[in-house]
């Protein structure tokens, strides 16, 4: 099935605990990422933004509400079904890189294909590490690259299955603020130039004005949207969300 987003939210509630101890994370979120587009989240610290990602990614299930990946809902899927889900149509990038030091970076980017027991289609291979600007370094090691580098590396093995979304978790927090602007302008263009869809979590308004929009949460609930943002317009809307 085809349809316009390439992740929906409908009405998603998780509550962590029960009892005096539970806590309502996300309080009926709907939300819709379209294809092609690349968007961001922001919030206050606890506003829910990790709990969106788990949930967009499968690592967490809503106590109730619906989550669609390129139209399939996600939640009724068995474990072994999701970590499939996960390897082949959602690419993750973090804030650590999380790459793997005993291999290689071509080791590395097609670790995802591996696991899925498939072979890389050498054609979007190429597109992939020529895209990132990586193809110069690819037997070479993780500990012998930069940060920002590291950060190439992982968004390719993100591209790699070119899955339905890439979920990018604060993707510039260790890195400095030109190399951040560097890896923010790549995750804009995997977009723009390779259709890609990308939604990342942020705290920073200058990374979250390189995305088409920003989603903003607070106390578990959609705040607004906010449509071609520039960091002073985020940086507005944020101060309104309270602190940061
Ligand atoms: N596993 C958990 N068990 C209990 N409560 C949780 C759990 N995970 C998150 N929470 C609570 O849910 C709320 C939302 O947390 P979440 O981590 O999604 O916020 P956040 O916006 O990502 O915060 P930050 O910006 O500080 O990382 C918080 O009150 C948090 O304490």
């Amino acid at each position: 099935m085809t349809t316009a987003y390439a992740l929906e939210l409908t009405g998603v509630r998780k509550v962590y605990g029960s009892g005096d101890g539970a806590v309502t994370a996300l309080d009926g979120v709907s939300a819709g990422v379209a294809r092609g587009t690349f968007t961001a989240v922001m919030g206050p610290s606890g506003s829910g933004k990790s709990t969106f990602l788990h949930c967009a990614a499968g690592l967490d299930r809503p106590t109730s509400g619906r989550v669609l990946l390129g139209g399939s809902e996600i939640g009724r899927l068995k474990e072994r079904e999701l970590t499939e889900l996960r390897r082949t149509r959602i690419g993750f990038v973090f804030q650590a890189y999380n790459l793997l030091p005993s291999l290689n970076v071509l080791q590395n980017i097609t670790l995802p294909l591996r696991l899925a027991g498939r072979k890389p289609d050498p054609q979007w291979l190429r597109e992939v590490v020529d895209g990132v600007g990586i193809a110069n370094r690819l037997e070479h090691r993780p500990a012998e690259l930069s940060g920002g580098q590291q950060q190439r590396v992982a968004i390719a093995r993100a591209l790699v299955t070119r899955p339905e979304v890439v979920l990018a978790d604060e993707p510039t927090g260790a890195l400095d603020t030109r190399t951040g602007r560097q890896v923010l302008d790549l995750l804009r263009a995997v977009v723009e130039q390779m259709g890609q869809t990308v939604l990342m979590v942020t705290h920073d308004p200058v990374a979250a004005s390189a995305a088409h929009g920003v989603l903003f949460l607070a106390d578990g609930k959609l705040a607004g949207h906010l449509p071609h943002p520039t960091p002073e317009r985020v940086a507005e809307r944020m101060t309104h969300l309270g602190e940061w």
